[in-house]
């Protein structure tokens, strides 16, 4: 049977939904939360692009029995009251978002928030949506950089949820924003906004998260879009090359990653005479685990180490109110051709005085 909407009445009126997604985080820095966030994630076909019979091995025999009780920790160090900071953040930017476009009249649309691993779901977020009359659906992954093991898996998610549905609304996918000068201009208002309180340094990084190289040679775009984003937004601060780098952090596992990679550039900085550095993750629309514990603690200690002196880590654009005008514009750019939603208020209050269905 597939999930139908027994509730409809003619007189309801359709509503256009967003959707905004994100990676997604363990529901408690604990290692039983963990297995289970981390089993889902690491099955994601679209994330570990292993034969499956082995990688299940793996997964089982070894990862899962190790892993847990590592990433507990490192989450318990930036879990706060409120929780996950990656769910705190997408739940500001949900917030943000709804003001924004009521702001700019479109006080019609609905917005949820939902995560491609764990909670919020995708599935209760389409559910939550169409509950609300939602026809016409908008969904935007919040990773400006279109990958296969982000992207296309949370379009996977999205598809397998409809189809379990009766009644699929029309959909709109937004694909990636790593180009779009709002955003670009929105990242470089953060940076210049860092710089007015604390100065230059000798080098601006751009890191993002890696994936595997294996998945460039097969296509993936990830890596041209993030280097198009270091571009653009290098353009946008008039910086000349050499005085930014583009390199990728987050390795997982022992193959070959995109390069360079975030720590080995940090080791090798202050023996060229670097000795301050600023980071900011283009990649990444929140802070959370890979920005805050990683970005934020790990390579600092992996530069200090080697001799560096000064190191910054840049907040993500987060709910900066220039992170969340970009973003609306993009969402009313996607909404553009759909008809606004129509009541025909006679025909409903026909059908309420007939109180029946119609
Ligand atoms: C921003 C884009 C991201 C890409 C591309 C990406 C690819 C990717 N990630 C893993 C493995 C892990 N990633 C983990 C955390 C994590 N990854 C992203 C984003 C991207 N990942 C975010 C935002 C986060 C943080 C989530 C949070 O809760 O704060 C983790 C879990 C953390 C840990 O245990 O260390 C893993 C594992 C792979 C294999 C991959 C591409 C193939
Ligand atoms: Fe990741
Ligand atoms: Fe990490």
């Amino acid at each position: 049977m597939f999930k139908g909407s027994p509730e409809f009445t003619h007189a309801q009126m359709d509503k256009v939904g967003v959707l905004l997604t994100n990676l997604g985080t363990p529901d408690a820095p604990e290692k039983s939360a963990l297995r289970r966030y981390l089993k889902e994630f690491l099955w994601d076909p679209r994330v570990v692009e292993v034969p499956r019979p082995l990688w299940w091995m793996i997964l089982n025999g070894v990862i899962l029995n190790i892993r847990p009780a590592r990433s507990a920790a490192a989450y318990k160090t930036v879990f706060t009251e409120e929780g996950s900071p990656l769910l705190v953040h997408s739940q500001r930017q949900g917030d943000a978002m709804k003001a924004a476009l009521a702001q700019k009249g479109r006080d019609d649309v609905v917005v949820e928030v939902a995560m491609r691993y764990g909670n919020p779901s995708i599935k209760n977020g389409i559910q939550a949506l169409m509950d609300a009359g939602v026809r016409r659906l908008l969904v935007l992954p919040l990773y400006p950089q279109y990958s296969a093991s982000t992207t296309a898996s949370t379009f996977d998610a999205v598809s397998a949820d409809f189809r379990e549905r009766r009644w699929i609304p029309e959909l709109r996918f937004i694909n990636h924003y790593h180009d779009y000068p709002l955003f670009i201009e929105a990242a470089a208002t953060r940076i210049r906004e860092h710089w007015d309180q604390h100065g230059r340094a000798d080098r601006l990084l751009f890191s993002y998260h890696g994936v595997p190289q294996r998945y460039l040679d097969n296509g993936d775009p990830y890596f041209c879009e993030c280097h198009k984003t270091s571009r653009l937004l290098a353009a946008a601060l008039g910086l000349q090359s050499g005085e930014f780098l583009t390199t990728f952090q987050s390795r997982f596992g022992k193959e070959e990653w995109l390069k360079p990679y975030t720590d080995e550039t940090l080791k090798s900085l202050p023996a060229e005479g670097v000795t301050s550095v600023q980071v900011f993750c283009p990649g990444f629309s929140a802070d959370c685990l890979e920005t805050i514990e990683e970005i934020g603690e790990e390579n600092r200690d992996y530069f200090v180490e080697a001799g560096g002196e000064r190191y910054e880590y840049i907040a993500a654009l987060n709910d900066h109110p220039a992170h969340i005008d970009a973003l609306s514009e993009l969402v009313l750019q996607h909404l553009q051709g759909w008809p606004l939603p129509q009541i025909d208020h006679q025909r409903e209050s026909r059908a309420r005085a007939k109180g029946a269905k119609s």
